[in-house]
């Protein structure tokens, strides 16, 4: 039986992209139309892995996810980085001088700012996802509709590309998480990266106490996040992902770190991706 991994959105979205990237193309996704129900397959066992994005490099965090990481406690067992390549697709035989109406995911549609400026003869809409736009062209062969979607849902909904790269910065990426609910056996010599989250005390450097212990032992903090803690005023978890080169000195960080926070918990240690 193939590994089942639910992604939000249809197929040919980036988190199907990002999905293949992270388990190669042998796998079966799970379409869901929230990132809320790709959490509910996973705790219903009807999937084993769920894509998460989690940040982008120009919209940025993607906040309800954090909701949704602190609510439903899945280990996060690896991260993948997607760039981001936006193109704008329309049916076979239409040309751009047709199209009236542009449909697309709204970060996607944020992203093409610039391409939607200097072409303000189009209506715009949002769609779901970049791929479900795509979709609705195909599916209702809309002639004057154009979707702004990755190359592999121009594939697989047989639309052609009209105009090729239109996102605003072409440094554009989007961070993914994965998650499952039964962790793997990591070896631990390969694992570098970890995501944890904490609360400390309302009081004058209890943070930067905290972040000193993982500056002290040489460990880079690559991203930190807060969220208020529910009902409680002035109180925050702070999310944060950090990245070693020595297991050691993370082993020591966190025996520092635990002596200056409540509610300590270590969401996930993992492969930091590379590549990109
Ligand atoms: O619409 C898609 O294709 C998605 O996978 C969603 C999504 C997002 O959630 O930000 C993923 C990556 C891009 O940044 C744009 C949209």
């Amino acid at each position: 039986m193939s590994t089942k991994v639910a992604i939000q959105g249809v197929k040919g979205s980036f988190h199907e992209e990002a999905a293949y990237k992270y388990f190669g193309e042998a796998i079966e996704t799970v379409e869901c139309e929230s990132f809320k129900k790709t959490c509910e397959l996973l705790k219903q066992g009807k999937v084993d892995y769920v894509v998460m994005a989690i940040e982008n490099s120009i919209a940025g965090s993607l906040i309800p996810n954090y909701a949704l990481l602190r609510d439903y406690r899945f280990p996060i067992v690896g991260e993948v980085y997607l760039h981001i390549k936006l193109h704008l697709m329309a049916l076979p035989g239409v040309s751009l001088q047709d199209i009236k109406f542009i449909q697309s995911h709204p970060i996607a549609l944020q992203q093409c700012n610039d391409y939607l400026e200097e072409n303000p003869q189009f209506k715009v809409t949002e769609a779901e996802d970049t791929a479900a736009s795509a979709q609705r062209v195909s599916e209702l062969q809309l002639k004057d509709t154009a979707a702004i979607a990755p190359q592999l849902a121009a594939k697989l909904y047989g639309l052609e590309i009209l105009e090729r790269r239109i996102e605003t910065n072409k440094k554009n990426y989007t961070r993914f998480l994965i998650l499952t609910d039964k962790p793997e056996e990591k070896v631990k010599a390969k694992v570098n990266k970890a995501s944890i989250s904490f609360q400390t005390g309302n009081g004058v450097g209890s943070l930067s106490t905290v972040l000193r212990c993982f500056a002290e032992q040489n460990i880079n903090l690559s991203k930190i996040q807060s969220m208020p803690v529910l009902g409680k005023r002035n109180e925050y978890d702070f999310y944060v992902d950090v990245e070693w080169k020595d297991q050691a000195d993370y082993d020591a960080a966190i025996r520092q770190v635990l002596k200056h926070t409540n509610n300590f918990n270590i969401m996930g240690e993992y492969v930091k991706n590379e590549k990109v």
